[in-house]
């Protein structure tokens, strides 16, 4: 497919997209700088308003999805023109949005710099704020052509501090003695006085423990309690941020006494999961999961409530239980988030990596799409350039072959979003060719995942359809899935070639944006491969999207056919 690149098209992505310059080395950083999982909000305070988000309103004479023969993403194509097949990118990026990056044009800039996600963590913000940013994304799709899904993130309800009555960060110093009480105050605060939302808290905690703010930001050492307030001496200074983490450790080892009882999902969190489903989200991400049992109850819970619909629900695997069950539960999700920054304040640092790689392979394994999450590109927050060890990280996710990464602060209030994108996109281009160019074909046995003999025969169809992509270098592989699935089988064995996967559906389409080397296109097929393939093939061909002469493979999940063709 590599005339494909002749015939870039001179639409403003494509100008932009060609115009963008390639990643480069970044300038050395001034200092090296604390890195803590959350970084103080003191950058921008132009936060918008929820009339500035709906500025961009939906288009009432506007074409909607099913107006149009084939629906694809106005990015991608742009990307498919300029670069041709075979060098589209493969990792997905997910982008939290936030203050930096909510309004249309925000939103959109990101949408064009390779956004395939966008995440609203309910942490932050109030419902209000979140369905102006959900509206503006569905706008954005339905008037520009993207594909943009969306994920509501839950606040769950581990012991975490409160907003510190407003104040963006406070330093605690060495020596200071603070207190952390579960009474509420009338504000202003008091002076060193922090809310903790754990009733337990003061019952559970002992004089002697260490309590760690977001896992090592600051330490206290518990000196005294009384009451409901317990006194802490600050045994390792820090900026405290607002609704920071917080966890306790005796003898070495965290504490969890009843806190370990907290459900998963909150009260507020079940009004939330509500408010998601109302606004038809794609994706809810599960914040502190502790075993399957809580996906299967959120996944039935959603199957009666919005009936018909493709709602995912993404396990975060940010804590010691959820290591504990780690195989139930991403059996029973639709996937899985590596939330890194939680869970370097349960577990030591050190172990993080291997805790990575470790769900990726089995993500893989079992055919469900997983989320690298947290502090990849960190000090972007305040510098337009990452540092070398931030790089190497990413590259890393890239080479484990995660489906997706994550921008965090990076994206929601960030100085560079757009150049944190940017860093994501180039470099997994970079790292996805060198891997197909050095490592080519590395063989990994894929465990069966079907459950009947049908699904054996479609997983069956595509490892082979993988294997002879990779073998007769073919441009791209075409499937027609009507659930989806048969396209994440395909991406799941990671193919040299992208995967074309066509869908009736558009809920089923903006999915499968999370995955691994899928293109989804939403175009209405028949059960007659011949009438879809003559028929994909002059839709494509007219956008200049492919050309006679390209090899492709097709596959179909109605007829679980394979075929071999050249694009007549
Ligand atoms: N909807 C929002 N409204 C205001 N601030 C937000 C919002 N979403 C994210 N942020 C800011 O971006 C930071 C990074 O986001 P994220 O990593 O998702 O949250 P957290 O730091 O709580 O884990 C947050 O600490 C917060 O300061
Ligand atoms: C992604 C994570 O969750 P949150 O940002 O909601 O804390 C994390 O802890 O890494
Ligand atoms: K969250
Ligand atoms: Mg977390």
């Amino acid at each position: 497919m590599a005339s494909a690149a002749h015939s870039l098209l001179h639409t403003p992505e494509a100008h932009r997209a060609a115009t963008r310059s390639p990643f480069s080395p970044p300038a050395p950083t001034p200092f090296l700088h604390l890195r803590p999982h959350r970084l103080p909000l003191r950058l921008r305070s132009t936060s918008p308003t929820a009339s500035d988000l709906t500025a961009f309103p939906p288009n009432p004479n506007g074409i909607f999805a099913s107006d149009r023969p084939i629906d694809v993403d106005a990015a991608t194509e742009a990307e498919l023109r300029e670069n041709g097949f075979r060098s589209t990118r493969r990792t997905k990026l997910v982008c939290t949005v936030g203050p930096a990056t909510s309004r249309p044009d925000q939103l959109e800039a990101l949408a064009v710099g390779g956004m395939n996600v966008a995440r609203l963590n309910m942490c932050h913000g109030d419902r209000e704020w979140h369905r102006a940013a959900i509206r503006a994304v569905r706008s954005l799709n339905e008037e520009k052509g993207f594909a943009v899904a969306v994920m509501m993130d839950t606040e769950g309800s581990e012991i975490h501090m409160g907003d510190l009555g407003g104040a963006s960060s406070v330093k605690a110093e060495d020596g200071e003695v603070w207190t952390f009480s579960v009474r509420s105050f009338e504000l202003p605060l008091p002076e060193r006085t922090i809310n903790v939302n754990y009733d337990g808290f003061a019952e559970d905690v002992r004089v002697g423990d260490e309590l760690l703010v977001d896992g090592g930001m600051a330490r206290f050492e518990v000196i005294e309690k009384i009451g409901p307030d317990v006194k802490c001496r600050c045994t390792d200074p820090g900026l405290l941020l607002p609704r920071a983490n917080l966890t306790f450790w005796r003898d070495g080892s965290i504490v969890r006494e009843r806190n370990a009882m907290l459900p998963t999902i909150s009260s507020k969190d079940w009004l939330d999961i509500d408010f998601g489903i109302a606004e038809g989200v794609d994706f809810i991400a599960v914040s502190f999961v502790k075993s399957a049992e809580v996906i299967r109850h959120l996944k039935s819970y959603i199957a009666a409530r919005s009936r018909g619909s493709d709602m995912a629900v993404i396990a975060k695997i940010e804590s010691i239980d959820s290591l504990k069950n780690l195989e139930e539960i991403i059996r029973a999700s639709d996937g899985a988030m590596v939330a890194r920054g939680d869970m370097g304040a349960q577990v030591p640092l050190e172990q993080v990596p291997s805790i990575q790689q470790k769900i990726v392979q089995l993500c893989r394994q079992l055919n469900k799409p997983v989320i690298v999450a947290s502090q990849l590109l960190e000090s972007m927050i305040e510098y337009p350039t990452p540092t070398r060890a931030e790089v190497a990280d990413v590259s890393e996710a890239v080479r484990q072959r995660a489906d997706a990464l994550m921008l965090s602060g990076e994206s929601a209030m960030g100085r560079y979003p757009d150049k944190a994108l940017s860093v994501l996109r180039s470099v997994s281009l970079r790292i996805e060719k060198w891997w197909r160019e050095e490592k080519r074909h590395e063989a990994l046995e894929l465990r069966s995942v079907s459950s009947s003999f049908s699904d054996k025969i479609s997983e069956e169809i595509c490892n082979s359809a993988a294997k002879m992509a990779n073998g007769l270098g073919v441009d791209a592989v075409f499937v027609f899935t009507k659930t989806g699935h048969m396209a994440s089988l395909l991406s799941r064995c990671r193919p040299d070639c992208p995967v074309f996967a066509f869908t009736t559906s558009t809920s089923v389409r903006r999915r499968l944006n999370l995955q691994w080397g899928l293109i989804p296109f939403r175009l209405a097929f028949s059960d007659d491969m011949e009438s879809n393939l003559n028929r994909t093939f002059s839709l494509l061909k007219a956008r200049g999207m492919i050309q006679s002469g390209d090899l492709v493979i097709a596959l179909s999940d109605m007829l679980q056919s394979i075929q071999v063709m050249n694009v007549p």
